[in-house]
Formats: C-alpha cells, sequence, structure tokens
C-alpha cells in the first residue's frame, strides 16, 4: 500500500521549523504525523494506539516549547513515536525496536530530545523535578515537562513525585494524557476520580470556549472551570486532587484539539510560576479505526495490513510459556479455592486473563503498582490464602523491598510467577529478565525455581500450589516452549532436586531453565566429535541439588553451568558451594555462562543471545575450552 502523502511532515527537520507554524498548519502536520505512525508501525510493529493518543499534543508541545533544551519527558515512553518522527529520527523509524535501530523506547544516548530514558513507567515526573531543580540551581535547562498517562499516575511512585512537587513548588509541567485506558482498562479509585473531574459537569461546555484564545486562558473561563471542578471534586479546598497537591490544575482540555492544546500550553507557559498540572483527554488508538475499536486500544501491535488492520500471526511451533501458565494456574484454581492471582495491569501479558475469565473474583489487578501487588499478596498469604504474584522479572525489580521485607523475612508463602526471563527481544535492555535470580537467590528462606521446558513449567505451578514453607518463585522465558509434550496434570518437584537429561560421561553441561534446550544442542555436536556430555537440569537455582552438582563434579573430567540471567546467580552459587567445599581443589575445570555484565539492545532473541555468547554453539565451544584444559592438566583423553 503506498504511503498517503505527508506535505506538512515533509517541511519538518526539527521541532524548531514547528515554531512558525499557524494552528492550521500545526493541525494538519498531526495528520500526516498521525498517517506516518500507522505506515511505520505497520512495518515494524510496536506500541501504536498509545503513540496515535499523543499525536496533536506532541505537535503542541515541542510547538510551543523549546525542546530540547526545555527537557519533555515521556513517561514509559512507548508513545514517543510521534517525538521521534518529529525529532529527525523519521528517516530511521523503520528500524524501530530492531537490532542497531531506534529504541521502542526514550534513550538518552540516542537524541538531544530524549531528555531522559524510560521503558518503566511513573518515573516521569520524578526525573522532570530534578530536571527543574537543576535548572533552579543554575544548570543549563529549561522548563521541564512529564507526559504521564492515567494508567502510569496510578502507581505509588508518581504521588511521591507529586508530592515531593508541590512541596518544592518548582516551576514544572506534568501532562496528564487521560485516554482511560492501561494496557487494559483502568483499575482504581483514580481512574474513576479522573472520570469524574470531565465525564458531565458544565467544564464539558467550557471546553468549546477555550478555543482559539491566544492570551491566557480568559479569567471569567478559568473562574468557571474552577467553579464547575468544585462541583465535582468537594475537596475541603474546594480543588482537585491535584491542587490539594499544590498544583495549579488545568484542564481537562481535549488533546485532539489543536487550539485548545496551543491555547492552554502557551498560557501555562506564559502563567505558571509553580508545578503545573495540565490534564489532557486523549483517546488510545485515535485515528486508526483497527486500533481505537479493538479491546486494548492496539496498546501492542505485531506488523498489520493498513487497509485492514490485519496483524501478522506467527505460527507456534508450541504453546506460550504464558497461555501454560494462564491454564495452569487456572486448573489449579479449580482444584483449591484458596488459589488467588495479583497481576500488576498486565492481566493478558502474564496469563491471568485466562483465571480471570474462569474466577473473576479471585484475580486482582492492582494496577500498576509492583510494590503495593507484592505486599497485598503478602497480606493474602498471611491471612491463609495462596497468592500467585504474576510479575514480570523486569517489573518485579520494583517490588524488591517489598519481596524482601514483607514476605521473606516473615517466611510468608507468596508464589512468585516471574513471567519474561531472559532477554525479550524488541522492547530491549529496558524490560530484560536478568535479574531476577540473582536478586532473589540471595535471600534466605527463598525458593527459586526455573522452567526448562513448558512441561516443567506446568510441574512447577503445581510445586508452587502446594508449597506452603515459605516464599516460592518460578521463572519462565517470554515466548512460545520448545514443543515437549504436556502433561495432564503438574507433578510436585522435589524441593531442591535436578534432574539428569541426557547421560554422558566426559563434560557436564548444568543449565538453569530455559538454555536446557541449547545445552542438548551443544551436547548432540560435542557427541558427533566423539565427546560424551552430560545434560543436567538444575530446576531450582535455590535451594540448588547440591548432590547432583557433587555427582557431576565426581563423574565428569570439567563442568559448565548456563543460565539466562546475570552474573552472580545461579552459576556464582554453584562456584562458591564448589569452593567451599573443596570440591576444586583437584582442580576441575569449571565454567559459569551467564549474561554479560553490559545491558544487550533490543534485536530479535536469538541475536540477544549470540551477542550474550549463549547460543548452543558458544556453550559447545565452551565445553571444547574447558576438555582442553582437563587433557592438559590430567593428560585425559579428553578433547
Ligand atoms: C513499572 C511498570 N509496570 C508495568 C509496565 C507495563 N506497561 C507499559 S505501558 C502500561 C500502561 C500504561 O498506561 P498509561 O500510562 O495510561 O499509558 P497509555 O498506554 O494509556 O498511553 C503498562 C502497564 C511498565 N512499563 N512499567
Ligand atoms: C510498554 C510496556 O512496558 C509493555 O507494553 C511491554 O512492552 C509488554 O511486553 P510484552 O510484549 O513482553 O508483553
Ligand atoms: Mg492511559
Amino acid at each position: 500500500m503506498t504511503k498517503p502523502p505527508t506535505p506538512m511532515l515533509d517541511r519538518v527537520a526539527g521541532p524548531a521549523d514547528l515554531k512558525g507554524m499557524s494552528q492550521a498548519d500545526l493541525t494538519q502536520l498531526a495528520r500526516d504525523v498521525r498517517q506516518e505512525v500507522i505506515s511505520v508501525v505497520a512495518q515494524t510493529g510496536g506500541h501504536l494506539g498509545s503513540s496515535l493518543g499523543v499525536v496533536e499534543l506532541t505537535v503542541a508541545l515541542h510547538a510551543v516549547f523549546n525542546t530540547p533544551f526545555d527537557k519533555l519527558v515521556w513517561d514509559v515512553s512507548h508513545q514517543c513515536y510521534p517525538h521521534k518522527i518529529l525529532t529527525g529520527r523519521r528517516d530511521r523509524m523503520h528500524t524501530l525496536r530492531q537490532g542497531g535501530g531506534l529504541a521502542g523506547f526514550c534513550k538518552r544516548s540516542e537524541s538531544e530530545y530524549d531528555a531522559f530514558g524510560a521503558g518503566h513507567s511513573s518515573t516521569s515526573i520524578s526525573a522532570a523535578l530534578g530536571f527543574a531543580v537543576g535548572r533552579e540551581m543554575g544548570q543549563p535547562t529549561g522548563d521541564a515537562i512529564a507526559v504521564i498517562g492515567d494508567g502510569s499516575i496510578s502507581a505509588g511512585m508518581a504521588y511521591e513525585a507529586l508530592n515531593h512537587s508541590g512541596h518544592l513548588k518548582s516551576r514544572l509541567f506534568v501532562i496528564l494524557n487521560d485516554n482511560e485506558m492501561s494496557i487494559a482498562p483502568p483499575v482504581g479509585a483514580m481512574s474513576k476520580y479522573l472520570s469524574g473531574l470531565y465525564s458531565d459537569t458544565p467544564l464539558g461546555k467550557l471546553k468549546d470556549m477555550a478555543e482559539d484564545f491566544e492570551a491566557v486562558l480568559p479569567g471569567p473561563i478559568r473562574e468557571g472551570a474552577r467553579r464547575a471542578r468544585q462541583l465535582v471534586t468537594g475537596f475541603p479546598g474546594g480543588g482537585t486532587l491535584f491542587e490539594e497537591l499544590g498544583f495549579d490544575y488545568i484542564g481537562p482540555i481535549d488533546g485532539h484539539d489543536m487550539g485548545q492544546l496551543l491555547t492552554v500550553l502557551r498560557a501555562a507557559r506564559a502563567r505558571a510560576s509553580g508545578p503545573t498540572l495540565i490534564h489532557v483527554c486523549t483517546v488510545k488508538g485515535k485515528g486508526y479505526h483497527p486500533a481505537e475499536s479493538s479491546a486494548d486500544r492496539g496498546h501492542g501491535v505485531s506488523k498489520f495490513d493498513v487497509a485492514s488492520g490485519a496483524q501478522a500471526k506467527s505460527q507456534p511451533n508450541a504453546p506460550s510459556y504464558t497461555s501454560v501458565f494462564g491454564k495452569t494456574l487456572t486448573d489449579e484454581a479449580a482444584r483449591d479455592p484458596k488459589v488467588v492471582a495479583i497481576t500488576a495491569a498486565m492481566p493478558s501479558g502474564t496469563g491471568l486473563d485466562i483465571m480471570q475469565g474462569r474466577f473473576p473474583q479471585r484475580v486482582f489487578d492492582v494496577g500498576i503498582a509492583e510494590q503495593h501487588a507484592v505486599t497485598f499478596a503478602g497480606g493474602m498469604a498471611a491471612s491463609g490464602l495462596k497468592p500467585f504474584c504474576a510479575i514480570y522479572s523486569t517489573f518485579l525489580q520494583r517490588g524488591y523491598d517489598q519481596i524482601v521485607h514483607d514476605v521473606v523475612l516473615q517466611k510468608l508463602p507468596v508464589r512468585f510467577c516471574i513471567d519474561r526471563a531472559g532477554l525479550v527481544g524488541a522492547d530491549g535492555s529496558t524490560h530484560a529478565g536478568a535479574f531476577d535470580v540473582a536478586f532473589l537467590s540471595n535471600l534466605p528462606g527463598m525458593t527459586v525455581m526455573a522452567a526448562g521446558d513448558e512441561a516443567e513449567l506446568v510441574h512447577m505451578v503445581a510445586t508452587a500450589a502446594a508449597y506452603d514453607d515459605g516464599p516460592i518463585a518460578f521463572r519462565y522465558p517470554r515466548g512460545e516452549g520448545i514443543g515437549v509434550e504436556m502433561p495432564e496434570r503438574g507433578r510436585i518437584l522435589e524441593i531442591g532436586k535436578g534432574r539428569i537429561v541426557r547421560e554422558g560421561t566426559k563434560l557436564a553441561l548444568l543449565s538453569l531453565g530455559a538454555p536446557l534446550i541449547d545445552c542438548l544442542k551443544a551436547a548432540e555436536e560435542l557427541e558427533a566429535r566423539g565427546i560424551s556430555v552430560t545434560v543436567a537440569d538444575a530446576r531450582f537455582a535455590k535451594p540448588f541439588d547440591t548432590d547432583l552438582v557433587a555427582r557431576l563434579v565426581r563423574e565428569h573430567e570439567a563442568l559448565v553451568t548456563v543460565e539466562h540471567g546475570a552474573e552472580g546467580g545461579f552459576g556464582a552459587m554453584v562456584l562458591h558451594w564448589l569452593a567451599r567445599t573443596g570440591r576444586l581443589d583437584r582442580g576441575l575445570p569449571v565454567r559459569t555462562m551467564t549474561l554479560p555484565d553490559a545491558f544487550i539492545e533490543q534485536d530479535s532473541p536469538a541475536r540477544m543471545y549470540a551477542e550474550a555468547g549463549l547460543t548452543a554453539q558458544d556453550i559447545a565451544n565452551t565445553g571444547l575450552e574447558v576438555l582442553g584444559i582437563a587433557a592438559a592438566r590430567f593428560g585425559s583423553a579428553a578433547g
């Protein structure tokens, strides 16, 4: 399909070109940018809905503010595609979320217009306030503008920042992009509150009067808006929640109406002396019917046909880990009424929407609130329930102290279901599930499992359901399983016990979780070279199977551990144990293969693991290396 003409956008090299444009030109520019976003994401896939929802807002912000001197901070920044198109990266948008290409989120190293990196939500107000204080202390920076969604502002960190902003009273702009959507429909009292600010109040009529005012929003209008708001908020001071926190509140305004946006942004920029929140109402997926009309408003799409909106469907060879988890937990819930589940605004991403469909009263979506999710689960466990807290590895980082202080310290039997473990592909370094084994395995009394395949995941869900002696976690990767035969029902695994998957004699490969398939492939390659290889699946990072490790060390000439996790995790613990028990004294060559001490940028998972040095070939090569050392050291027939 030929791309629609974008005459106004073709004239724009950067935000400076927007300064002289008329409202009509800017409106046309927005139309062009919207078409560009649709054309690009049809080719690349990505976060379509959120970006379409902020097209007019992005044009207006770059037209009114002096970026990059003024710092525009996008929350999550999954909605940054119009921003990237307008800030000199239009010609590279076709590389979006691909190896060596543009990141799917804002990155300081990618552009001076990306004032602050993101990918995780609810950080923008804190960062913007940091810039504002920097300005006040003489740093070369201008205004600070945070753009945060109605989902992201529901997270605790956003309140911490709002609270501090109101305390400091620094000039700061917070644009609340309210599209009444998170990934799923938003949950929580804040969402209802925001809707109450504009649902059926007289303000709706006042908005029309705000149009085309070049000067400050005229007093009667502004006063009228405040009076109308007093009708709906009832706060003692008569203001909105934000005003009670020390913000000037303006809105709500129509985030697709260029006239209102320009008028209000220019007025606010001219007048604001302290923290100012501008409440902008938008539509996620705006201007592209297939997105606007879909349940998730096109939040995350694969490549698609523009005319029909039909997305390219991958042909899976095996069920996804996520769907296996969702189905298996639902079966466990059917057998045990104590089983409940918690998600932090990601019911479909975690697969809990499957259980939600059958047991809606037993699945709790707490909003983007991982810290709360963990301690909430702790309370549930303390009450006698069996909470399964399903949070992506990368987002679980947000609730670490709650894991340590509220759950593990009290030995509460919370089950942590850690999806997206390892490298995740297009979302890149901000979303890597690299650290959970390391940060969980050092906690006293924590049990950590890792599924070697989708059948193992079924057993781990059953094991977690049966395990009430304390906190337990199981991790599994993004995407499809490897196509193993699936059990009817999960088997309860013996805690701390691994398994031998392939018997050999010379080299021992000890895998934790997903690298199992790569270890088996490496073993086949080495076998073809006459080298006999044992492949063991650790199953548990903590407590790991010391009898198994002792046997591998006793019966083989060399040992290699492999994990999709950062240094300081499983391999480190095994090595530490071997050293501590004297099992290295005879000089057995050991290698621990982990993710590197670096962040790996977006690419296909296969290419990311190649960059990490964790392919089957890498494992085979490492095996040859350690066997060579063994031969040189012990004069064996190894190698
Ligand atoms: C800490 C954290 N938890 C979860 C996510 C996953 N996530 C990405 S966008 C999103 C919804 C954001 O909703 P909103 O802020 O309203 O933005 P919109 O997509 O509506 O523009 C979620 C939950 C995340 N990026 N960071
Ligand atoms: C922007 C964000 O954080 C989420 O949309 C995330 O990209 C989802 O990841 P998955 O695609 O792995 O569910
Ligand atoms: Mg939203």
